[in-house]
């Protein structure tokens, strides 16, 4: 059986200048043939309600989280910044409820640049709302060349799911201007810039599967084997997983 992996979507509202009153439920495509490349069945969650993230999660074998908007920082006890973008609060909201029935359900987790960012915020984690506020910074982590060109080198901690599948260094597109401050107390860094932001964390437990990366793989499989090969990697994961609960 193909596992069933969900993707909690977006709502696009600006889709065209002649249907502005026509929101379209999304999730960038990217993601769905990374997840059919590796031979899952993918689902699109539409934002829903709160309390029917338990059901979602109860429908699917795993989780995806997928990019977009800028994390609100109310959801983590903070005043917007000057240099915020866009945000969507329902989504968060609708995430974050996904995120913990997930992580209670036991659901494997992969979540991707801002679904790394909002899993942290999730169980308790901050952001910088801007790169620039972060000391210290020195890369281009919003980068000027195309998204399905590495950017910059990652370090990998060589006793992780990552470190299993990419070795001590990676190449990584990048695409963000919001990054992990305070690492939630249930997660452990396991990849890292050469300017020291986090890049990839996992569960701390071994009990739950959970990886978060910074960069967006999504982007880039068509031109690198190792950016599919993620996709390819968690998929055998949660088929493995499933197969230990059957
Ligand atoms: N907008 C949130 C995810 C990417 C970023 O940090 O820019």
């Amino acid at each position: 059986m193909k596992p069933v992996i969900g993707i909690p979507g977006n709502i696009l509202t600006n889709f065209s200048p002649r249907y502005t009153s026509l929101p379209i439920t999304y999730t960038p495509h990217g993601f769905i043939e990374g997840l059919q490349t590796a031979g899952a069945l993918p689902v699109v969650f539409p934002i829903s309600k709160e309390e029917d993230a338990k059901h979602y999660v109860k429908s699917v074998d795993a989780v995806l989280l997928a990019g977009g908007q800028d994390v609100s920082p109310l959801t983590y006890g903070e005043e917007p910044h000057i240099k915020l973008q866009d945000t969507s609060l329902i989504r968060d909201q609708f995430e974050i409820a996904v995120i913990k029935e997930a992580w209670t359900q036991n659901k494997p987790v992969l979540a991707i640049c801002r679904g790394l960012q909002i899993f942290n915020v999730a169980f308790g984690g901050t952001l910088y709302q801007d790169v620039s506020l972060i000391p210290d910074l020195n890369l281009q982590h919003v980068q000027e060349s195309t998204p399905e060109t590495a950017a910059h080198s990652i370090t990998i901690e060589n006793d992780s799911w990552l470190g299993q599948l990419y070795g001590a260094k990676a190449l990584v597109n990048s695409y963000h201007h919001q990054a992990i401050k305070q690492l939630a107390t249930n997660l452990r860094p396991v990849a890292w810039s050469n300017d020291g932001l986090i890049e990839a964390f996992e569960s701390k437990d071994d009990q739950h599967i959970t990886v978060g990366v910074q960069w967006h793989p999504e982007l880039m499989i068509h031109n690198s084997e190792a950016a599919q090969g993620l996709f390819n990697a968690y998929v055998k994961t949660v088929r493995d997983w499933k197969n230990n609960q059957d």
